[in-house]
């Protein structure tokens, strides 16, 4: 259903703001991608947190983009600073709960603002080791994912959705497609034996606080650890009759694991990849070599929800790929 913004500044469903038979619908706006390297060095042990923050305001902004009466528009440009600002005098050790007190404060303070989303990236970084210790201020990028996080405030509800992407996992056997309908245009031969190969796009969301109360208390960092290990155990143990076998189970162990979460979803490829037909040169052909495809790629969307548990749309709307 869409989403129209009344004359008091609240984000409604149902009414109208019409202009002759056009009408403003969902709309959202602010800053993206403000890079945001924070160093904690309190100690001569430092700590790093690289950030990527996205703060987005909805609320009462029809007049502005129907008459351009900027009177209510917070300038994108301040809530970059804001962001900025915050990094110093409000930081908290996780991006989550960064990202919660940059929009409790947006909501709180700008009249117009009756909520938001507020999402940030999370590039990983380690310590170098060096002379057979880990370095107290030299850094190296840790390469296997992306983490994110994103909080949306609506209705007074605040929405945490943590996850991480690019996470590149493959399986050399312990995978096999069979059984699938045949037509005419049909060729994929049935296997037993072939790789399993995806990048890992996952999204968790926390079990939420009824609205008008924050959001429950969480170990963040060690609910992502929780489930990127689980995630990886799950892919490399289930004997995968098909990528949407092995994505439930990943989801089904994760929730099962996880009671602070609502649900779990998946963007993930199926990055396929063909037996080179090596028979030309008189060569045999055990499933050793590979031709690693690029495009077209299988994809599969899923989501793994906790029976019982009340959906949130709103916690979904925006981020790009997910069903
Ligand atoms: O795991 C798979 N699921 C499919 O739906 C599918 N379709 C296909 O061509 N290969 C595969 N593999």
């Amino acid at each position: 259903m869409e989403k129209i913004l009344d004359g008091a500044g609240i984000m409604q469903k149902d009414t109208t703001i019409a202009s002759g038979s056009v009408v403003l619908g969902a709309n959202q706006y602010g800053k993206a991608e403000v890079r945001l390297v924070r160093i904690e060095r309190d100690t001569p042990r430092h700590a790093i947190t690289d950030l990527n923050v996205t703060s987005l305001l909805r609320g009462d902004y029809a007049d502005c983009y129907r008459t351009g009466d900027n009177a209510h528009v917070l300038a994108t440009d301040t809530q970059k600073n804001t962001i900025y600002a915050f990094a110093k005098e409000r930081w908290s050790a996780t991006a989550e709960e960064f990202l919660l007190t940059l929009g409790r404060h947006f909501v709180g303070t700008v009249p117009w603002a009756a909520g938001g989303r507020w999402d940030a990236e999370q590039f990983g970084w380690e310590r170098i080791t060096a002379g057979g210790s880990a370095h107290d201020h030299s850094f190296v990028r840790t390469g296997q994912e992306v983490r994110t996080a994103a909080v949306t405030i609506e209705d007074g509800v605040e929405h945490i959705v943590a996850g991480l992407k690019d996470l590149v996992v493959l399986k050399s056997t312990g995978s096999e497609f069979t059984g699938f309908p045949r037509d005419k245009y049909t060729t994929l031969p049935e296997t037993t034996d072939r790789i399993l190969a995806t990048s890992v796009t996952a999204r968790w969301r926390y079990v939420p606080a009824p609205a008008g109360e924050p959001a429950p208390a969480v170990d963040y960092d060690a609910t992502f650890a929780a489930v990127k290990a689980l995630l990886l155990e799950t892919f490399a143990d289930t004997h995968s009759l098909s990528l949407q076998q092995t994505i439930f189970a990943i989801g089904e162990r994760i929730l099962n694991e996880l009671p602070q979460l609502a649900e779990i979803r998946f963007v993930m490829p199926n990055k396929h990849h063909y037996l080179a037909d090596l028979s030309p040169f008189g060569l045999e052909n055990p499933n050793e070599v590979f031709i690693a495809g690029d495009r077209p790629y299988g994809l599969m969307n899923t989501t793994v929800t906790r029976a019982g548990q009340a959906e949130a749309p709103a916690a979904w709307e925006f981020l790009g790929g997910f069903c």
